[in-house]
């Protein structure tokens, strides 16, 4: 059994989400707090080791009213055991759950054994059905999936994302290098994922789309 998974993501015009090295604010105020009331219905929200080497994102419900109790569990796909231990998804305000690999340097998974609940899924990258099977097992029935470009492209290529909802910004980035929603290897034209639009909204100056993902076998 997995997670229910919804992933949220915020892009540009031209399909952007960061420069090649660092994070871009493109959410208005309005879609932020739309974000994080989303965050509230989810039992975890998850990310990617580079996101929060670049970001160093908080990942709990802070610009809306919330009790501590109500942040979900801080999910972070990291294979060799990255997360700096003063990152701020392994400060107190939330639990946090950091997925390795088999390759990660022992040391450095008992220093975060010692701030949060190390699991380990694959040899080398992270078997991402395998992980989240053991988030299920931990009682994970729903994530919010908040990038980047890399784990987005992996979470699709698995099968593994349900929902899929993008705030379309006002703003053009441009740049070769710049990152887009999914990114990784990509797929053959014969096995792009198809979406179902089940939902546009207009919220400020940005474009909420929300989609219902197709898997073709
Ligand atoms: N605008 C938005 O909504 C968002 C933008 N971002 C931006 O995305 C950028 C980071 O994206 P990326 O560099 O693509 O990194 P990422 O955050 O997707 O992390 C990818 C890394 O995770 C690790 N990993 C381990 N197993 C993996 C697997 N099976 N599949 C995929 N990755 C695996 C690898 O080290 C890989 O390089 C940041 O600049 C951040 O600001 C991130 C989230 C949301
Ligand atoms: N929804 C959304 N809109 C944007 O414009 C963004 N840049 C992001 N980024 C994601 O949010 C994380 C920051 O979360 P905290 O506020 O620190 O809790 C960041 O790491 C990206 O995952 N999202």
């Amino acid at each position: 059994m997995k997670p229910y998974i919804h992933l949220n993501s915020a892009m540009t015009a031209d399909g952007k989400i960061a420069t090649s090295n660092s994070s871009l604010q493109i959410s208005s105020k309005d879609d932020l707090i739309r974000v994080h009331k989303l965050r509230c219905k989810y039992d975890g929200i998850m990310v990617g080791i580079n996101t929060v080497l670049i970001d160093d994102p908080k990942l709990t419900i802070h610009k809306i009213d919330a009790k501590k109790e109500d942040n979900p569990t801080r999910i972070i796909i990291d294979s060799k055991a990255r997360t700096p231990l003063n990152a701020r998804v392994l400060n107190d305000d939330a639990d946090s759950v950091i997925v390795v690999s088999k390759k990660a340097p022992e040391d450095r998974v008992d220093k975060l054994k010692n701030m949060c609940n190390v699991i380990v899924a694959g040899e080398d990258q992270i078997d991402l059905p395998l992980a989240m099977s053991k988030l299920y097992d931990m009682g994970i029935l729903s994530i919010l999936l908040e990038g980047g470009s890399t784990l987005n492209f992996s979470m699709l290529k698995d099968k593994l994302v349900d929902k899929l909802s993008v705030c379309v910004g006002s703003k053009i980035l441009g740049g070769f290098d710049s990152k887009t929603l999914v990114d990784g290897e990509g797929f053959n034209p014969s096995e792009c994922i198809n979406l179902k639009i089940e939902n546009i909204e207009k919220i400020d100056d940005d474009i909420l789309v929300e989609y219902r993902i197709i898997y073709e076998n």
